[in-house]
């Protein structure tokens, strides 16, 4: 039974299939201090959390049995990625769920700074019938700048033209060809703060976009701007834009987020009489709430059932055409690695992967983890290996990785194949296996020896010379002890020259064995390789 544990308030509606699933329990602990979750964190497997749990190294370091955290959102800066990565935790968020809402929230804010809503509001109920102190401007005829045309920023440019306003951005990935599609004309970030009459942000906050808006950009910015910030607190800065409020240059400011959230009762934003607030509210509507929710729990339960699973934020994107048709691949590979491993001697350096038949066409980079989860756990033990870390522990170890077009233009058979190369310190040996379309995985080449091994249980792989006699030999030795052949195949690549013996045994071999083994004359070595 997999526990999951929800620690942020998220909608039920969204946690049915979670709550429904046999395999599943769920438990809700919301506003668990670091300590508090630091000691129930041990008994889950996954994590479900909003904006609200912060998620730290040692609320990782204590989950020993945490495989998943999902945010049920976009922004993932309230979960230690890095500690995640290196714990082989995988984190997924909730990328389009909430995309429109916070959209629409954005606009809301900009009509409310617009026309003095909120100000208007409280002297209203407040007794007076205040009518000239909130004298609005239109935003037919504006320019709004947006910073940021992801999602979210795409959406609030499509509706701000159906305003009548002239849309310019900056996103350091939107190609002019899509802009122009979007009717938003590209510009600077100092374009847009020189001419903007209106300007939005809509990035993720990092070294880059912190503070992106400060002192030099308020200094030359147009004056009367309108300033909304329904992304991350700290892409504008705070203090910066309280001094342009106060000197005139900027006309209001709309922020639904904080660089410390909750702000602090003092915060000059809570009482500044140009500055409307909300509660960080941008995704909080029903329908959104429910997307986001309905998101991470189906990829919490493929990730824990192990089936494939989308919006990893510590793993690369894979489009979902080439993820199907990369995925029966992926134990092939782990096993192709992991049997590598097993037959070479040294420290790994280099590890190629090549691919031929249709493989070949395709980007096979999403199988590598898979490969490396396979090698590196030879060494590292299963427990600290998975597909989130193996490219990290794989870097951090200097181990090289890298893809080919396989020599073969196209795999030899109707099928295709995929060849994994191991150099390391003292050799370098591979090792091909194929997804038969009858048999499922099998191993079909050991090096350059033709066979045809299901992955799977204890084998014996012998170098030997190809000469008559071994195989009776080593038949006999293993019958003596008590070790049962359950199949053999051998494979060479010229009469008498060096071959391979494979026996499919049925328990693992003794050392004094594998040293009786080794002493034949004719036998070179003698490796163990078994698939869990
Ligand atoms: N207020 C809320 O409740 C709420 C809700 C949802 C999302 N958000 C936040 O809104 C922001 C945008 O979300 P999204 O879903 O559109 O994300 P997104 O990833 O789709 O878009 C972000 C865009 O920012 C661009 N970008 C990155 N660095 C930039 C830079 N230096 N200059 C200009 N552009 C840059 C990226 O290229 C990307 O296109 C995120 O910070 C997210 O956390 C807030
Ligand atoms: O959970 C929330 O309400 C905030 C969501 C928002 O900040 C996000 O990044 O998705």
């Amino acid at each position: 039974m997999f526990k999951v544990l929800v620690s942020d308030p998220i909608s039920d509606f969204g946690l049915q299939q979670l709550n429904g699933a046999e395999d599943v329990e769920v438990v809700k602990i919301t506003g668990l201090s670091e300590e508090e979750l630091v000691a129930v964190i041990p008994h889950y497997d996954a994590l479900l959390v909003r904006s609200q749990t912060k998620v730290t190294r040692r609320i990782m370091e204590a989950g020993v049995r945490l495989k998943v955290i999902g945010r049920a959102g976009v922004g993932v800066d309230n979960i230690d990625l890095e500690a995640a990565t290196n714990r082989g935790i995988i984190v997924i968020n909730a990328p389009d769920g909430n995309t429109v809402t916070t959209c629409e929230h954005t606009l809301a804010m900009m009509m409310a700074l617009a026309r003095h809503i909120p100000q208007a509001y409280a002297k209203t109920v407040a007794g007076q019938w205040d009518r000239k102190s909130f004298l609005g401007v239109e935003l037919r005829n504006k320019v709004l700048g947006v910073l940021g045309l992801g999602r979210i920023g795409i959406e609030v440019a499509k509706r701000a033209a159906a305003f009548g306003m002239t849309v310019i951005g900056y996103d350091p990935f939107l190609s002019e060809e899509r802009a122009s599609k979007l009717g938003i004309k590209p510009a600077t970030v100092d374009e847009i703060v020189r001419t903007a009459d209106f300007m939005t942000v809509h990035t993720p906050l990092t070294s880059e976009t912190h503070h992106m808006i400060a002192k030099p950009q308020f200094a030359v910015m147009k004056r009367g701007m309108r300033i909304i910030n329904c992304a991350r607190g700290g892409i504008i800065d705070e203090a910066a834009l309280i001094e342009a409020l106060d000197e005139g240059i900027v006309a209001g400011a709309a922020f639904d987020v904080f660089e410390h959230e909750p702000p602090a009762p003092d915060h000059p934003f809570l009482r500044h009489p140009k500055v409307i607030v909300t509660p960080h509210l941008g995704a909080s509507t029903v329908e959104a709430q429910e997307n986001v929710a309905l998101d991470v729990s189906e990829q919490v339960i493929h990730i824990l059932r192990q089936e494939p699973f989308k919006n990893a934020v510590n793993m690369p994107a894979v489009p979902t055409d080439l993820l199907n048709r990369l995925q029966p691949c992926f134990t092939l590979c782990s096993h192709l690695g992991n049997s590598l491993a097993q037959m070479t001697d040294g420290a790994v350096r280099e590890v190629t992967l090549e691919c031929s038949g249709e493989l070949a066409d395709l980007d096979v980079t999403p199988l590598i983890p898979y490969v490396l989860k396979g090698i590196l756990t030879r060494h590292l033990g299963s427990e600290q290996v998975n597909v989130v870390n193996a490219m990290h522990l794989a870097k951090s170890r200097d181990i090289n990785v890298s893809v080919q077009k396989s020599l073969l233009a196209h795999s030899p058979h109707a099928f295709d194949e995929i060849t994994i190369r191991l150099k390391t310190t003292v050799e370098e040996r591979w090792v091909t296996g194929a997804v038969l379309p009858d048999a499922g995985e099998r191993i079909v080449r050991i090096g350059p020896y033709p066979v045809e091994l299901s992955p799977e249980g204890h084998m014996l792989l012998i170098s030997q010379k190809d000469k008559p006699g071994i195989i009776g030999r080593v038949g006999t030795l293993l019958g003596d002890n008590g070790i049962n052949i359950a199949s053999m195949q051998v494979g060479r690549t010229e009469i008498g020259d060096s071959a391979v013996m494979i026996l499919k045994i049925d328990k693992k071999t003794p050392e004094s064995v594998m040293e009786s083994l080794v002493a034949i004359p004719e036998i070179k070595r003698v490796r163990e390789i078994s698939f869990d």
